[in-house]
């Protein structure tokens, strides 16, 4: 098949897991014969630096007649100044809202061979399976801001469609696994998260009579999150819960550069990036763990292009890469991690040997 794959790199490890993950890319396209036309385009503190913006109209446009997009991260102290007028996370805000992309899923799958990063106890992860399903649209990332010398306030809003439509996505999703949907809210405190509430029960209901919908605070499900992780299956909340209890959550699977991430719509084009940020502590170092955009880059396949199986074997290249013991240094023991282009390399390499999935043949 022929895809437009827009690829923003963005700031810190940006760059360099977006180029492990091009890399696989390319070689599956090589391997099955699909034409993939990577168009790089920027974004966030690099896009400042070259243009002031940090979403070029050039680039959002690239976006919307794309068929997927996969980025990196953005963000960094260079761009970090409080008073600073634009900032490199205003165009990631604005690449979600102007692709309308409101269900960030983000699937939490600790691996066998990184189990031992994490520090939960082994035996309350293994057979841990669940996906957060977050809203990426509204909430108080997108509400309105006020500041004055002596006050700051940032408004928290949700209408009832913003919530059924993403409660629907969650309960969809579950359909196909465990049949079981948590929906986290603060609904003791805050009037939004009592709407949240009434919608989610209400959809659930009326349309989903064969899922099971449970309701829990956000801050026991901090707690619950860790102690008991293999009792989720789709977890659905707000914007920023969900990116909260996210980071929380990669540490079930032993690092935050682990987790890949799928934001969809209603649209064609589907947004595909790891959930960590530009973690400038290590950027330019070349050790980045590249594992969150490779497996985003597998979301890609799956969710934008209907690449099912190509999809499946990129995910088997990766675990059979960490069950060899290739690690990068957030997993590794000391002295013995991988590059983030060693750890690409083993992936590559991987992918040139048979992959055991039914669609494909070697
Ligand atoms: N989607 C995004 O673009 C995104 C997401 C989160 C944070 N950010 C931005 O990134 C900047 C730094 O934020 P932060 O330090 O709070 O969070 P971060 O996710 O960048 O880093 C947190 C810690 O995790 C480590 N880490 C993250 N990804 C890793 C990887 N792939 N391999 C190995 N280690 C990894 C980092 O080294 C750091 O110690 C900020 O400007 C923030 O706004 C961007
Ligand atoms: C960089 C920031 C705007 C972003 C978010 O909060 O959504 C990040 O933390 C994420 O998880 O993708
Ligand atoms: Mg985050």
């Amino acid at each position: 098949m022929r895809a437009d794959i827009v690829v923003l790199e963005g700031d810190g490890i940006g760059p360099e897991v977006t180029a492990a993950a091009v890399q696989v890319l390319q070689a599956l396209a090589a391997r099955y014969g699909h034409q993939f036309e990577l168009q790089r385009h920027p974004i966030g503190g690099a896009a400042i630096d070259a243009s002031g913006e940090p979403l070029p109209a050039a680039t959002l446009q690239a976006c919307q007649r794309s068929d997927a997009v996969l980025l990196g991260a953005v963000g960094g102290p260079k761009w970090s100044d409080p008073k600073a007028k634009v900032r490199p996370e205003q165009g990631l805000l604005a690449l979600r809202k102007g692709l309308g992309l409101y269900a960030n899923l983000r699937p939490v799958q600790p691996h066998a061979a990184t189990l031992g990063a994490s520090p939960i106890k082994p035996h309350l992860l293994a057979g841990v399976d669940m996906i957060v399903v977050r809203e990426l649209t509204g909430g108080i990332y997108f509400g309105d801001k006020q500041r004055s010398a002596s006050s700051a306030s940032d408004l928290c809003e949700y209408s009832v469609a913003e919530i059924e439509r993403v409660v629907r996505r969650a309960c969809q999703l579950a359909r196909g696994r465990r049949g079981h949907v948590v929906s986290v809210d603060k609904a003791n405190v805050l009037e939004t998260s009592r709407l949240w509430r009434e919608v989610a029960t209400r959809v659930a209901r009326e349309e989903f009579p064969d899922v099971t919908l449970e309701h829990q605070l956000v801050d026991s499900m901090a707690m619950h999150l860790i102690a008991k992780p293999r009792a989720f299956d789709v977890i659905v909340t707000e914007n920023m819960f969900g990116d909260i209890l996210t980071d929380e959550a990669s540490m079930l699977a032993g690092s935050l550069g682990l987790l890949p991430s799928a934001s969809l719509g209603e649209g064609k084009v589907g947004l595909y990036e790891p959930i960590h940020g530009s973690a400038p502590d290590i950027a330019g170092r070349g050790i980045a763990n590249p594992c969150g955009t490779i497996l985003s880059a597998a979301l890609l396949l799956r969710h934008s292009l209907g690449l099912d199986a190509e999809a499946a074997c990129l995910e088997q290249a990766v675990a059979a890469v960490l069950d060899a013991g290739v690690l990068t240094a957030d997993l590794a023991p000391a002295g013995e991690a991988a590059t983030t282009a060693q750890f690409t390399a083993a992936v590559l390499a991987q992918l040139d040997l048979p992959c055991h999935v039914a669609e494909l043949r070697d």
